[in-house]
């Protein structure tokens, strides 16, 4: 037995909801071109949780369901209220606030399909107005309830600002979601496959995989490319910066793909957003910056840009605050976690993969006042 470093090139699970063949992405077999151009991020969800595009009626019927569920208990509100709020990162709250979701839930441990459907609604109408409440509650703004008649992407930026956004934000912020929506077998979406599998709950198997989603390697590169950009600060200094990180080894955010070698086919929308949006603020240097990092790390290491990358800027030109990029993929990720949970069920199997030994051989046990 020899163990697979990051279990790279395994196949670990059969799926009908997204595939990358070829540095192509398809949810359901749609491009992922042809979705960012023309879907709401609604259809999407359907599209992954029913593996089709919903008609008028059933889009219509999903959209109410979502707003009939966006309310959250005020317990989690409360809840948050009682952290030291000012040194919680929103993903470790989110995920706290999650799996707090679940206890106030009576149905959470009914696993029928019909049950599970309805957690699959709670849980997609519900982490937006998580996210937003804790974004607010940390500022010591009150929540923004959630306003029905908004699409997700609209409402999700009212209950952050307390306004509704402009059609160009709306636009851009649906578009993000639609990108983020599912991505075949990445690490958050195999942590909620192989926490569901041993027939645990929903709620415990998105916690998991927000758990999973945190770390900077993966949803966390969002961030951490903001973060990057604010300490190079302008464009000059951006050639140099770049240059001493990779002489010295050193990772840059938002860069290279475990899947993808010819490069990420939603990193040119994230682009084309954050030279659109950056602009609309005349704050282009972001969008300079990012285009002169991609054009030297490109150069230098041919490792092109990640979804994470152009996300950044867009999201910094909407005014959201750096911390809330990563939840931001998550509340866009709950629907392809979601979709493969309900995959997973479908057609079980306990998922234990083996360890290849290589500690000491066999040794005799010594009693401790002998060590
Ligand atoms: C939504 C998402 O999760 S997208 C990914 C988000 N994560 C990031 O942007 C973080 C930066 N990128 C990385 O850390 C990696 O490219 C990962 C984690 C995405 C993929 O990791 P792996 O497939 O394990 O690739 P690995 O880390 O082994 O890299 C292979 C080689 O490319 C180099 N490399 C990979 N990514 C980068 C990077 N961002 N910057 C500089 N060099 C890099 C590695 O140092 C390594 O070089 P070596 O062979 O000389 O040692
Ligand atoms: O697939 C991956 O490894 C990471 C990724 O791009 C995603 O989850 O969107």
């Amino acid at each position: 037995m020899t163990a697979t470093k990051g279990l790279e090139g395994i196949i670990a699970a059969q799926t009908q909801i997204s595939s990358i063949i070829d540095d192509t992405l398809t949810y359901v077999g749609y491009g992922i071109d042809d979705l960012a151009e023309n879907a709401s991020f609604e259809e999407v969800v359907y599209l992954l949780w029913h593996k089709r595009l919903p008609s008028a009626d059933e889009l219509a019927e999903l959209k109410q369901q979502l707003e009939e569920h966006a309310e959250i208990p005020q317990g989690v509100i409360d809840h948050f209220k009682t952290y030291p709020i000012d040194k919680v990162h929103p993903m470790a709250a989110l995920r706290t606030a999650i799996s707090l979701l679940g206890l106030y839930d009576d149905k959470a441990e009914d696993m029928s399909p019909e049950e599970n459907y309805k957690k699959a609604i709670k849980l997609q109408a519900k982490v937006a107005t998580v996210v937003t409440a804790f974004a607010r509650i940390r500022k010591g703004q009150e929540p923004v309830a959630p306003k029905k008649g908004l699409s997700y992407a609209a409402n999700f930026l009212y209950m952050l600002s307390g306004e509704e956004p402009a059609d160009i934000a709306e636009e851009a912020f649906n578009k993000a979601l639609v990108l983020h929506a599912d991505h075949e077998l990445n690490a958050s979406t195999f942590t909620a496959r192989v926490c569901v599998a041993t027939l645990s709950d929903m709620y415990s198997g998105v916690t998991a995989a927000i758990g999973a989603l945190k770390g900077p390697l993966h949803g966390g590169a969002n961030e951490a490319v903001m973060n990057m950009l604010m300490e190079i600060g302008d464009e000059e200094k951006v050639e140099p910066y770049i240059r001493e990180k990779l002489a010295n080894k050193e990772k840059i955010m938002g860069f290279g793909h475990r899947v993808y070698r010819k490069g990420d086919p939603r990193a040119k929308h994230l682009r084309e957003m954050s030279k659109k949006l950056t602009a609309l603020r005349g704050e282009e240097k972001w969008y300079n910056m990012s285009e002169k990092i991609e054009s030297i790390v490109t150069g230098e290491k041919n490792l092109p840009p990640n979804v994470d990358f152009y996300s950044a800027s867009v999201y910094h030109s909407l005014d959201i605050d750096h911390d809330i990029f990563t939840p931001i993929f998550a509340v866009s990720r709950f629907s392809g976690w979601i979709a493969h949970i309900l995959e997973q069920y479908e057609n079980n199997r306990l998922i234990r993969p083996r360890a290849e030994y290589v500690g000491p051989g066999m040794q005799k046990y010594v009693p401790i006042n002998e060590r």
